[in-house]
């Protein structure tokens, strides 16, 4: 990974089909310990990750471009009282920024739904939308094992990450100067984690522990994993909620996809403090 000074992000590549992805492997256990090391230390890494197709990445973003040209009475119809799930823009804090938020993002059902009210043809963007989001649910997944096999927690029904998806495509402009213009302020997620990649207009940058912002150039199989405020809670403080930007410079526009795990209570209802997350993990300091 690509940053502008000496602190590099740690970039950890999970190979399809090895044996480092195949569970109970020493393999596997020595990939969770890196995983753990980086959340810890840096609150975020990079997953080189070769089973997304390319081809998918870039037919996601191309469905991205089209939902953002569409006409704002459109797009205002994705409407959602939270703030950040449905869309967003026009926004006087955040003039080069609008987003979708599409809530319960797994549940394909209710993805349908709304994709028939934006794009009643939309059956082709449809499709892309739920190829993306279920690949990302199996890499949310393979992450969430790494980290409670890498606190020894994997056997123990009682300390599973339950969570549900909310996806978030966003789309930044070029700053009318070309200037480095801030695209998203800076902010810590609220969710457990969040996978994060972009359309290769870089943009992103996080913030070390030691207080320097380190910009991030994802290659075109790369996504990101950042550490969010629950899974911080979670881990009693080990784990790193890294506070992160989008500055925003040159001619080009960028667009992003951000997968957020939202933590859920038992019995399947989104919790809304990190104490009651933080109280099922079985992990003492
Ligand atoms: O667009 C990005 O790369 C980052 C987005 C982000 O941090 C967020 O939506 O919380
Ligand atoms: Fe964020």
């Amino acid at each position: 990974m690509g940053s502008d000074s000496q602190h590099q992000v740690p970039a950890i590549e999970f190979t399809v089909n090895s044996r480092e992805v195949d569970r109970g492997t020493d393999e596997w256990h020595h990939l969770c310990k890196r995983v753990r090391e980086a959340c810890e230390n840096y609150g975020c890494f990079e997953i080189v990750y070769d089973k997304i197709p390319p081809q998918l990445r870039a037919e996601t973003f191309s469905v991205s471009r089209q939902l953002f040209s569409l006409p704002l009475e459109t797009k205002k119809k994705n409407f959602n009282p939270k703030p950040y799930h449905g869309y967003l823009g026009q926004s006087a804090h955040m003039p080069l920024y609008e987003s979708f938020g599409l809530e319960e993002a797994s549940n394909y059902e209710s993805l349908r739904s709304l994709t028939e009210e934006i794009w009643p043809n939309g059956h082709d963007q449809f499709c892309t939308v739920i190829s993306m989001m279920k690949q990302l649910d199996e890499l949310k997944d393979m992450i969430n094992l790494m980290i409670l096999d890498s606190y020894g927690l994997g056997e123990k029904s009682n300390s599973t990450l339950h969570s549900k998806t909310l996806l978030r495509i966003m789309k930044y402009m070029a700053p009318p100067s070309g200037e480095n213009t801030i695209g998203l302020p800076a902010h810590t997620d609220k969710a457990l984690g969040t996978i994060l990649c972009d359309d290769q207009v870089s943009g992103l940058e996080v913030e070390t522990k030691d207080g320097q912002w380190v910009k991030l150039s994802l290659s075109p199989r790369s996504f990101v994993f950042v550490v969010g405020d629950s899974l911080m809670a979670w881990s009693n403080g080990r784990m790193h909620s890294v506070k992160h930007r989008v500055m925003m410079r040159g001619e080009k526009e960028r667009y992003s996809l951000g997968a957020f795990a939202v933590p859920l209570e038992e019995k399947g209802r989104a919790v809304d403090t990190e104490m009651q997350v933080f109280a099922y993990a079985g992990i003492s300091t």
